[in-house]
């Protein structure tokens, strides 16, 4: 039981009175965050192999960050994209920089279903064409433009033909065959994500990227990178196409870009930025001084903290060790850098809701089957140890089957029971 099981809080209550609902609410309220561990309100630690989907790979609240956005805060806001600002251009300079070569030209904004938006928007000025590739297992986001290339159908049926499926060809991520039928000279861009994440943590062999690259040339279509999830370390390398020796036309970012502020970009070559016209895309927030603060910081901390190298070597580290457990309950432990998935044989919502429940440790799923952990790079080798320990406990305790069949017994009874009593009121009255 948590202590809010025992107490609940009226924060809890608030949350989940007033929200739309979409969201399937834990029972905790997390209130404070350093490093790599979170805290709820009353006190219990937890380590977050979860960081906001990935978003804090720097750990939370960084004090570089936190002092760059303090600093901020009391100077300046709020500035359009129209007017220059010196936050937002210096955070151009330090992204550019960091970006693989020839993406230098940036379009800022909120979010990553935003970032896919824009791509497929200057994709579409860019080729002047509009059928696009994109992948099996794949997920670019939410809204009606980006939900077109995320392939679930449980996140598209429901709005029907608002979503644009007719434009975009799925493929089988991996398969050569069907990549290289799929794109045609109407082909604006593939679209695909180095390492699938919501997809089950699946990384693209060389050979698949690789030849992606190769015939969007030879078709005059971009090749578009997904690296909302992958970048900025998460997998070992600033981005991860870099594994790969692949510079794609056109690269979406959001996520851990700007230190936990909502901050995306779509980032591209000169010759796809040039084709929308002037006033062709726009966004209020995007490029806002206060999460390009932040930006800054946080790109400055990660290249002074060498943050790819951490990640790659403790994703090597952990990966290990979680090859190691011997459970029949594994079928495969796989990921890139701190990109880990561990693929079970059946349903990982149980032992996810008791890592969180028992152990203290957030994780998250991918697909009904994987056991997703997304750790800040900054996560020492203890607390590692600790997840993994903590992972191999609850895979030896949980037993769904079990759990599930006493339920229903205690259900059963409980019913038995209210037949007895309904059935003795009757005869007393
Ligand atoms: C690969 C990928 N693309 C796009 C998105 C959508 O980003 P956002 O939730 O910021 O809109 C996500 C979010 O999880 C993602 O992992």
């Amino acid at each position: 039981m948590t202590g809010n099981e025992q107490n609940p809080s009226k924060w809890l209550a608030a949350e989940k009175k007033y929200d739309s609902g979409v969201y399937n609410k834990h029972d905790v309220v997390m209130v404070r965050g350093q490093g790599a561990t979170v805290w709820d309100e009353n006190g219990r630690s937890y380590i977050d192999c979860v960081v906001g989907y990935g978003v804090a790979t720097l750990g939370h609240s960084h004090p570089d960050v936190v002092k760059a956005v303090q600093e901020q805060a009391g100077k300046l806001m709020v500035m359009p994209q129209t007017v220059p600002n010196d936050k937002r251009a210096e955070f151009l300079q330090e992204l550019v920089g960091v970006l693989p070569q020839g993406l230098d030209r940036v379009f800022l904004c909120n979010s990553g279903t935003e970032a896919m938006e824009a791509a497929k928007k200057f994709a579409i000025t860019a080729t002047g064409r509009s059928r696009f590739v994109s992948m099996k297992r794949g997920f670019s986001g939410r809204s009606l433009g980006a939900l077109s290339f995320t392939w679930e159908p449980k996140y598209r049926e429901p709005f029907g033909d608002a979503v644009d499926n007719k434009s975009v060809d799925f493929v089988t991520y991996g398969n050569l065959d069907e990549l290289r039928a799929a794109v045609t000279e109407q082909t604006a861009a593939v679209i695909m994500e180095p390492v699938q994440g919501e997809g089950g943590v699946r990384p693209a062999s060389a050979e698949f990227i690789q030849e992606a690259r190769r015939i969007t040339r030879e078709k005059g279509a971009l090749l578009i990178l997904d690296e909302i999830q992958t970048g900025f370390c998460r997998t070992g390398k600033m981005f991860a196409c870099e594994h790969f020796g692949v510079i794609p036309d056109g690269m979406t970012l959001a996520k851990a870009i700007a230190g936990g502020t909502p901050t995306a970009a779509f980032a591209m070559m000169s010759e796809v930025a040039d084709r929308m016209p002037a006033g062709g895309h726009g966004t209020t927030f995007g490029g806002n001084p206060l999460s390009m603060a932040a930006g800054v910081a946080s790109l400055r901390a990660m290249k002074r903290e060498g943050l790819a190298e951490q990640a790659r070597e403790k994703g090597a580290y952990m990966m290990d060790k979680l090859r190691a457990i011997q459970s029949p309950k594994i079928r495969e432990v796989r990921g890139l850098g701190l990109m880990i998935g561990v693929e079970l044989k059946e349903k990982s919502a149980p032992y996810i809701h008791a890592m969180e429940h028992d152990e203290g440790v957030l994780c998250l799923a991918a697909t009904p089957l994987v056991v997703r952990f997304l750790p800040p790079a900054v996560i020492s080798k203890e607390q590692i140890d600790q997840v993994v320990a903590a992972f191999e406990r609850v895979l030896n305790n949980v037993n769904p089957r079990e759990e599930r069949q006493a339920e229903l017994r205690a259900q059963q009874s409980e019913m038995g029971q209210q037949q007895v009593s309904q059935g003795e009121s009757v005869q007393t009255e």
